[in-house]
């Protein structure tokens, strides 16, 4: 059994069990600063074609190291994982807390890349074979504040062999675009790195 088998909710708290129940709803558990928001945009995501990720307790190979994972156990950003099955786009649902900084009052850099990379791999890996960023370009449009709540949205745009590009968004729950990212990632030729 692997440490997320044995320990499900060391990575997601809050709302596993809204996820072993399949519902869209969150368990009256959930952190009130962005419960409600989350409640409010989740039936919009759903309207989209996404539906809550419910099988993460079950990752075999590469991703059965998730607890370990550093934007999805980070104590200060809480994710619900959607996907949406017709064309394998991910949204991490995300609240950005406050040990997050870079400028003052808003999310550093490193971290909205991050979430980017996060979302966009999770795309990449769900629909394909094990691969590796090795290339991203962030365009950072705005800031993003502090104790807010953020979609990220992860898609694959194309795979060539080995190659596969693919891009993410960041942006307010009402559309505003806080950052773009397109990235290359590459099907590793030897071994598959556990991550
Ligand atoms: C259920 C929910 C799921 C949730 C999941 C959450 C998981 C989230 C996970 C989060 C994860 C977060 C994500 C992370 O943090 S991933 C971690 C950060 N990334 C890395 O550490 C990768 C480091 N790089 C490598 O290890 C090697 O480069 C690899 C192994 C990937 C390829 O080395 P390998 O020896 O196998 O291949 P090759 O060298 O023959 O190259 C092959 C081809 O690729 C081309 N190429 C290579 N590099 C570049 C480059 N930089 N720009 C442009 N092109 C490049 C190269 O020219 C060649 O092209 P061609 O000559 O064939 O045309």
């Amino acid at each position: 059994m692997s440490s997320v088998d044995a320990h499900p909710t060391i990575v997601y708290p809050h709302y596993v069990r809204a996820l072993d129940e399949e519902k869209a709803q969150l368990p009256s558990s959930f952190p009130r600063e962005y419960s409600e928001e989350f409640q409010h945009i989740l039936p919009k995501l759903l309207q989209r074609g996404f539906h809550i990720l419910t099988k993460l307790n079950n990752q075999k190979g590469n991703l059965s190291n998730i607890s370990k994972n550093f934007v999805l156990s980070h104590p200060h950003i809480h994710v619900v994982i959607l996907r949406r099955a017709l064309d394998g786009a991910v949204i991490y649902l995300a609240y950005v807390g406050s040990h997050v900084q870079g400028p003052s009052g808003f999310m550093h850099g490193g971290a909205t890349a991050a979430l980017l990379d996060d979302c966009v791999s999770s795309a990449v890996l769900l629909s394909g074979p094990f691969a590796m960023t090795v290339q991203m370009n962030v365009q950072y449009r705005k800031p993003v504040p502090l104790n807010s709540v953020v979609i990220v949205e992860g898609y694959v745009e194309q795979t060539n062999g080995r190659k596969t590009v693919a891009g993410g968004k960041m942006y307010h729950p009402d559309g505003a675009l806080y950052a773009e990212a397109t990235l290359l990632f590459v099907r590793p030729r030897l071994v598959e790195p556990k991550m």
